[in-house]
């Protein structure tokens, strides 16, 4: 409510069934709810068990207005307290009555949170009654479109391991699904918590054309890479990545690229790209053999990935011996769009990732612009932030200005008074004193000095000094500071800009569709 919007959760979903509040007009899933619902799904159980949490519950059977005559002599739906329970394939058929219910009273929003491809049809249908989307699931946008030209040279050299489904065959429910990009928000498929499309996005309204895009952007292959370099076995560390929430439910879709190139597809699209997943050339981390059409997840994490260990360990050693490491990298440029292993600088922005951090750095005609996640930070960086085309695409003029507007951004009521600055000149060097033209000719000079005396005093600790603006609780406040080389601050150079952002990342939910009732949707 804080922001003026007020969220209902009028139901939850799972693969198998659908828990809704009896009456979705007045009705949420209120937090306990959802927290048990969320228990039940860290515990792998079904949302069908929830009928079974708090001993004996009112058990009405429910028959759905949908429901045939055969399907009726079977309790299809049960209620839950105020909730029915819905099993597929029914669960499918109440979504959309749910949203032809709300989609014109209220607003409703679809949250898919699936890694299934399943889920497009639906998506589609109700994107084209009306509702908005939002998605974490990558699946239903990188379903195949039909393209204007087919990229006759495409590569597909190892996208045989790749895992497909039938997200390639929907090409019609695609089409009305992204009919209507004003009802889709998919931040979260590319870089997670960074606002990687958000950015993109806004570079593309600009009009600024994107020439190249690089990026390491899964969390899995981050964290597997830094983790073989420390020296641990690449299918002891896989394992670790999948409990702690990194992979795809079948870690064969990170490990085989195709997580990476499916993100790399709906960059491209973004960028205007008509391509399907058949163009992107797909470097797979193990042999077809080890596929999903030959071994089961569990077959594949016990006995599969350790036959691989030796290999791996090996290719790490190889870039190691050359001062290098290994990262899988996504590289879209003209018609080349690419995800596979590359060896790259130890000090290079992809190099220099540690775990599953992310990075993503977009080529605009003056100069680079990037992010980069380091555990809770994010940060927004522009090479060359001070030439005048990177000013127009957002960037003003003086420290403490740029203080005062990202502040009060972020809702602080506060003027520039309230903002302590540091200068690097004196007082008496202030425009009441000095022209421009004599603050240049004798008044700097007078202060070389001491500045280089400053930057000398750091760089005898190691460190360098960087002009840093820090907005935190009531503080607000811009000035010289030393930091060390390395830091996402002390790294830049020249005129490069950065932004460091601290935030709460909400990373993997086991719940498919929530059902949000929001006043103001579009
Ligand atoms: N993990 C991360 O850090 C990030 C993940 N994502 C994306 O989020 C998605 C989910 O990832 P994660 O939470 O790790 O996956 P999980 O496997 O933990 O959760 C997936 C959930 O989706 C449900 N589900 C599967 N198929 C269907 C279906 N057809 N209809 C309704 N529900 C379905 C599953 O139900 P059931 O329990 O019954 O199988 C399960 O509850 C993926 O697409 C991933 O790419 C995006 C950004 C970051
Ligand atoms: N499996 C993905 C999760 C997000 O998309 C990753 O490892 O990056």
């Amino acid at each position: 409510m804080q922001q003026g919007v007020r969220l209902r959760v009028v139901g939850v979903c799972d693969s198998k069934s659908l828990l809704v509040a009896l009456d979705v007009f007045t009705m949420e899933l209120d937090d306990t709810f959802l927290m048990e619902v969320c228990r039940v799904k860290l515990n792998g159980s079904s949302l069908l068990t929830l009928s079974n949490v708090d001993g004996p519950f009112p058990m009405n059977y429910l028959l759905s207005p949908l429901m045939s005559d055969s399907l009726a002599e079977l309790p299809r739906s049960i209620s839950y307290r105020e909730c029915q329970i819905f099993s597929n394939p029914e669960s499918m058929r109440k979504l959309a009555d749910i949203a032809a219910l709300l989609v014109r009273s209220t607003g409703l929003a679809f949250v898919d949170c699936s890694a299934s491809s399943e889920t497009i049809g639906v998506l589609s249908r109700v994107v084209d009654m009306g509702c908005c989307v939002v998605l974490a699931n990558k699946k239903p946008l990188t379903s195949s479109m039909a393209p204007e030209s087919f990229c006759q040279n495409s590569v597909f050299s190892m996208s045989s391991f790749a895992i497909q489904g039938p997200e390639d065959t929907r090409t019609e429910d695609y089409d009305k699904l992204v009919s209507q990009p004003r009802r889709i928000r998919h931040e979260c498929t590319v870089g997670a918590g960074l606002p990687v499309i958000a950015s993109l996005n806004r570079m593309l309204s600009c009009g600024d054309p994107i020439h190249r895009i690089i990026g390491s952007l899964s969390g899995t292959l981050g964290y597997v890479m830094s983790e073989v370099e420390d020296g641990k076995p690449f299918s002891q560390v896989v394992k670790s990545a999948k409990s702690l929430g990194y992979t795809e439910p079948d870690p064969r879709d990170d490990l085989s690229g195709m997580d990476v190139a499916r993100k790399a597809l709906i960059l491209a699209r973004l960028l205007g790209r008509r391509i399907n997943l058949d163009s992107i050339k797909i470097e797979s981390l193990y042999p077809v053999e080890m596929g999903p059409n030959f071994m089961s997840v569990e077959d594949f994490l016990l006995n599969g990935l350790p036959s691989i260990d030796k290999d791996i360990q090996q290719m790490v050693e190889k870039a190691s011996s050359n001062g290098n490491v290994l990262r899988y990298v996504c590289v879209i440029e003209d018609s080349r769009c690419e995800v596979g292993i590359q060896e790259l600088q130890k000090d290079s922005p992809l190099g220099r990732l540690r775990g599953s951090d992310n990075v993503i750095l977009g080529m605009i005609s003056v100069g680079w612009m990037w992010q980069e996640r380091n555990e809770n930070n994010y940060s927004l960086c522009c090479h060359s932030g001070l030439s005048r085309d990177t000013m127009i695409m957002g960037l003003v003029v003086d420290p403490a200005n740029k203080a005062l507007i990202l502040a009060r951004l972020l809702g602080r009521r506060i003027n520039l008074d309230s903002i302590k600055i540091e200068s690097l000149y004196p007082v008496e060097m202030g425009p009441n004193f000095m022209s421009v033209e004599d603050f240049l000719l004798n008044g700097l000079p007078s202060i070389d000095k001491d500045i280089q005396q400053m930057v000398e005093k750091a760089s005898s600790n190691g460190n360098v000094l960087r002009y840093v603006c820090v907005i935190e609780d009531s503080r607000c406040e811009v000035g010289i500071q030393e930091l060390q080389k390395d830091s996402p601050l002390g790294r830049l150079r020249g005129s490069d800009n950065v932004v460091t952002v601290s935030a709460l990342f909400c990373w993997c939910t086991r719940i498919f569709v929530v059902l949000l009732n929001i006043k103001s949707c579009l």
